[in-house]
């Protein structure tokens, strides 16, 4: 009976077709909307400053229907724009706070550097690493330190990667290889997934190495002996100031174009010898190109979420405890305060100023900053300069027929293509010999 009364009083209302009633059934429902977000409100900011501004979440779902995982770190931008670079998000019953200045990224990573030094560990994190047991996932304390301990005093120290010189070698040298037989036929490569496997078998040879205590010194030392070797031969082809007084000679006989010179150089230095780590340093442009690149398409726009252990304040607002935080280096690398044509990709802006990547200023962000910065800047640097070089140097680079080269981007917590680089290698280099490992 009481079912039966409580649904004719529902539908009564609702179709009733008096105004009052329809007023007050819309005020009603406004009063508890409000009261419902005053009481939240209330619960996360109790005692403190208000949670940063941000756009108007819905009941339960919060923020998450409006929200595009393809391009969330543009939407996010986007919001900023309205709300300011500190800005609350709900995703659910979960608050997550987006850092989108330099200043912010500052205060979350520098001042309160402990309290937000824990990465947030989503579902699918835990169970692909053992509950969360591994570098990325652990919380900041004991177990972190002593992984992080391990990975910067002893894998990626700079001894550590001289000696293992020779495991990139090979391997770069086995991608050219496989890049000159696909060459041979015409056939496109995709270059993104040739580029991972590289650096995939490095880094599985390398950590491999490091695990093996007993024989690590010998296997270490065995490859810095052949790193040597392999130096020295190769510098013994490459000393081409040793032919400049021979084209002077020549010069007065029979006169050579600048071209010529230019074209024999080319051969000399270019043609007839392989890149080597060692020439990286001499290659500025280069190096300004990959961090151009990082500038504008962050492999992780907004890093590896981050947590808070404890309830702080932030630039006047509060941001409780466990909240997500999103540092969005994507937008902070375009940030027009900051940079000048911000979305024009010009490497020469790196020649000029004296940005690393150790994320001293906060403005360029691309390995994170502080306690939780990438464990393996100096490795990840060498693999990707000399995979870079070492392609370029071997081939010139086309589209396959009716494709051009896009730059759009794909999400994710690493920042991918939107479409794949795929590109026809063609040998530029005379010697068949410098197309093999
Ligand atoms: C261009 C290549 C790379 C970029 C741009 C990059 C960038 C980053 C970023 C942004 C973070 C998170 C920082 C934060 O959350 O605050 C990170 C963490 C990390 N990276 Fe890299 N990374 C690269 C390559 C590598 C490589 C090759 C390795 C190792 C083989 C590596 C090992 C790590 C580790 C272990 C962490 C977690 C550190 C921690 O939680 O304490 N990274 N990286």
């Amino acid at each position: 009976m009481e079912a039966t009364s409580s649904n004719f009083t529902l539908s009564t209302i609702l179709k009733t077709e008096d105004p009052y009633s329809s007023l007050m059934l819309a005020v009603a429902a406004l009063v508890a909307i409000f009261c419902y977000f005053w009481i939240q409100g209330k619960a996360k900011s109790k005692n403190g400053p208000p949670l940063p501004p941000g756009p108007w979440p819905l009941p339960i779902v919060g923020n998450l229907p409006f929200l595009n995982s393809d391009i969330l770190h543009t939407q996010f931008q986007a919001l900023t724009q309205k709300h300011g670079p500190l800005m609350k998000i709900h995703l659910g019953s979960k608050l997550a706070i987006v850092v989108s200045s330099p200043e912010m990224a500052r205060e979350v990573l520098k001042t309160h550097d402990i309290t937000f030094a824990n990465h947030d560990l989503p579902e699918v994190g835990k169970i692909n690493t053992y509950g969360g047991e591994d570098i990325l996932w652990s919380p900041y304390g004991t177990h972190w330190r002593r992984l992080r301990k391990l990975c910067v005093m002893k894998m990626f120290t700079t001894p550590t990667l001289e000696a293992s010189y020779s495991t990139r070698r090979e391997e770069t040298r086995q991608t050219v290889v496989y890049m000159s037989e696909m060459a041979r036929d015409g056939s496109p490569v995709n270059l993104g997934e040739q580029i991972f496997l590289s650096i995939f078998n490095v880094v599985t040879r390398m950590m491999w190495g490091a695990t093996v205590e007993g024989e690590e010194r010998t296997s270490l030392g065995n490859e810095l002996k052949t790193l040597i070797s392999d130096i020295s031969d190769i510098e013994g082809i490459q000393n081409y100031s040793d032919f400049f007084p021979m084209v002077k000679d020549d010069d007065e006989k029979a006169p050579l174009s600048l071209t010529h010179v230019k074209s024999l150089l080319m051969d000399m230095v270019l043609g007839d010898s392989i890149v080597e780590e060692s020439h990286l340093p001499k290659l500025p442009y280069l190096q300004a190109v990959m961090k151009e690149t990082l500038r504008l398409h962050p492999t992780l726009p907004l890093l590896v979420p981050h947590r808070n252990s404890e309830t702080s304040v932030v630039a006047g607002y509060t941001v409780p405890k466990d909240s997500k935080i999103f540092i969005n280096v994507w937008a902070i690398h375009r940030d027009p305060k900051h940079w000048d044509e911000p979305n024009e990709f010009k490497p020469e802006r790196f020649l000029e100023n004296s940005l690393d990547f150790n994320g001293g200023d906060f403005k360029y962000l691309p390995f994170g900053s502080g306690r939780r910065i990438c464990a393996a800047i100096n490795m990840a640097e060498r693999l990707v300069l000399f995979n870079i070089a070492s392609l370029l140097h071997s081939f010139d680079w086309k589209a396959p027929k009716g494709q051009k080269f896009e730059v759009e981007e794909k999400f994710g917590l690493v920042l991918k293509l939107k479409s794949p680089l795929v590109a026809i290698p063609v040998p530029r280099l005379s010697d068949p010999k410098l197309y093999t490992a």
